[in-house]
């Protein structure tokens, strides 16, 4: 189903473990810093919704998604979280460098989810306009960090 005919912050508690035992790491990206930021609120906001505690999420800043790959196994290695939410967003440009960042990004967080036995949430948006991925953090269509959020914690349950 398309993002567009759905809401992307809608969930159902009853169907969501309690988060209160869970401990959170978020590595947010600082390219697109008004957008990472609405995605990391949204995620933050879900996962207290749920139960977790402020004290149980740690956030890690990078400069930009494909550094959330090494953020992430930092924090997995540092931290000792249950589940890491990834948070970035990537805006085509003129050239294939958004190709390769999407792709490096996506394909390295995958992996980190095969070397490790801490889920990585892949709350990355690759959007072709600003617009798109104002409508996904918080706009028209949601917010993908609250959908990260939500996956997170089911992950967490099944690993606890
Ligand atoms: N253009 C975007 C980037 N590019 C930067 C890369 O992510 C990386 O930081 C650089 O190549 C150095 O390794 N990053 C985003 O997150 N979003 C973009 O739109
Ligand atoms: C995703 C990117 O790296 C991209 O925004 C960079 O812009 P450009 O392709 O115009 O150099």
């Amino acid at each position: 189903m398309a993002t567009a005919n759905k809401n992307l912050s809608e969930y159902d508690k009853s169907t969501i473990p309690n988060a209160k035992n869970f401990r959170f790491g978020i590595v947010v990206s600082e390219w697109n810093a008004d957008i990472t930021e609405g995605l990391f609120k949204g995620a933050h906001k879900a996962l207290m919704d749920c139960g977790a505690t402020k004290e149980n999420i740690i956030r890690l800043n990078v400069p930009g998604s494909f550094e959330l790959i090494f953020g992430s196994k930092k924090m997995i290695t540092t931290q000792n979280v249950d589940v890491v939410i990834a948070i970035g967003s990537v805006i085509q440009g003129e050239t294939k460098h958004f190709d390769f960042v999407c792709s490096a990004t996506a394909q390295g967080i995958k992996d980190l989810n095969v070397l490790y036995d801490t889920p990585v949430i892949f709350c990355v948006l690759t959007d072709n306009t600003m617009q798109q991925a104002i409508d996904r953090s918080g706009g028209k269509h949601g917010n993908k960090g609250a959908e990260a959020a939500i996956a997170a914690i089911k992950m967490a349950a099944i690993i606890k």
